[in-house]
């Protein structure tokens, strides 16, 4: 079974912290620190990170010590990820975070309760566990995946969710890329409340 993550968030499942740009969404191309957090038990078929799933094979840190190797960095950004990062309780570390001047950015499925003090949200909602209740109102952006035609009803139907300042993007399945980006680019110029957001550090070949 599961590792035992102490719930007060100052133990973190970590499987890997590092150095790059934004690719997606909102804040690409700004330069921020990367925390993976293991475990998830979404299970999206597509994923492109499978090997952060079993949250046992990711060595217990303390959180103390992330915003430490943070601090070693230039940019005062910090993107919490995974894995599903809201399986944990990420009030200590965010607060830590916070505390030391860096701004606080998460990347979740919405499948699990919020925790955490954050200053960007994006929510990318899977049909495979579905976000949990009140999620949507945290996002100050939503970014659907589209590996198929029927993910635009789906991204339509967390569109209705989330707060009306809330940034909307379209983002293709990497390995339908070539398929659906055509697609996506046509429902935005139909829809232009969405926006199109690519995996841009995939083609600068950068983590
Ligand atoms: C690996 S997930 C980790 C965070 C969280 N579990 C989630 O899904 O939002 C980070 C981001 O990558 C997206 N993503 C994962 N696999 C992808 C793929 N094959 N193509 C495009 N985006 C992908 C997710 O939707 C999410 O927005
Ligand atoms: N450069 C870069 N940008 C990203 N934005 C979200 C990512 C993620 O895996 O959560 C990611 C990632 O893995 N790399
Ligand atoms: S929720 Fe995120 S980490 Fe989990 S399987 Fe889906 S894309 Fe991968
Ligand atoms: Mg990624």
């Amino acid at each position: 079974m599961a590792h035992q993550v102490p719930d007060d968030g100052t133990l973190l499942p970590l499987m890997e912290e590092f150095y790059t740009i934004q690719g997606e969404g909102f804040n690409t191309g700004k330069a921020a620190y990367f925390i993976r957090l293991g475990g998830c038990d979404v299970g999206c078929h597509w994923c492109d990170v499978k090997e952060s799933w079993d949250a046992e094979l990711h060595p217990l840190t303390a959180a103390d010590k992330i915003v430490e190797n943070a601090l070693k960095y230039p940019s005062r950004a910090v993107v919490v990820t995974g894995g599903e990062p809201l399986l944990y309780n990420l009030d200590y570390l965010t607060s830590g975070l916070r505390e030391n001047g860096i701004k606080t950015f998460i990347e979740t499925s919405g499948a699990y309760p919020m925790s955490g003090q954050w200053d960007w949200v994006c929510l990318s909602p899977k049909k495979f566990k579905k976000p949990a209740a009140g999620i949507a109102q945290h996002a100050d952006e939503l970014k659907v995946i589209i590996f198929n035609k029927s993910d635009f009803a789906w991204a339509e139907e967390h569109a209705a969710m989330v707060s009306a300042q809330c940034k909307l993007y379209l983002q293709p399945e990497w390995s339908k890329a070539k398929e659906m980006t055509p697609l996506i680019v046509d429902y935005v110029m139909n829809n232009p409340k969405w926006e199109i957001s690519l995996q841009t550090h995939k083609y600068l070949n950068i983590p």
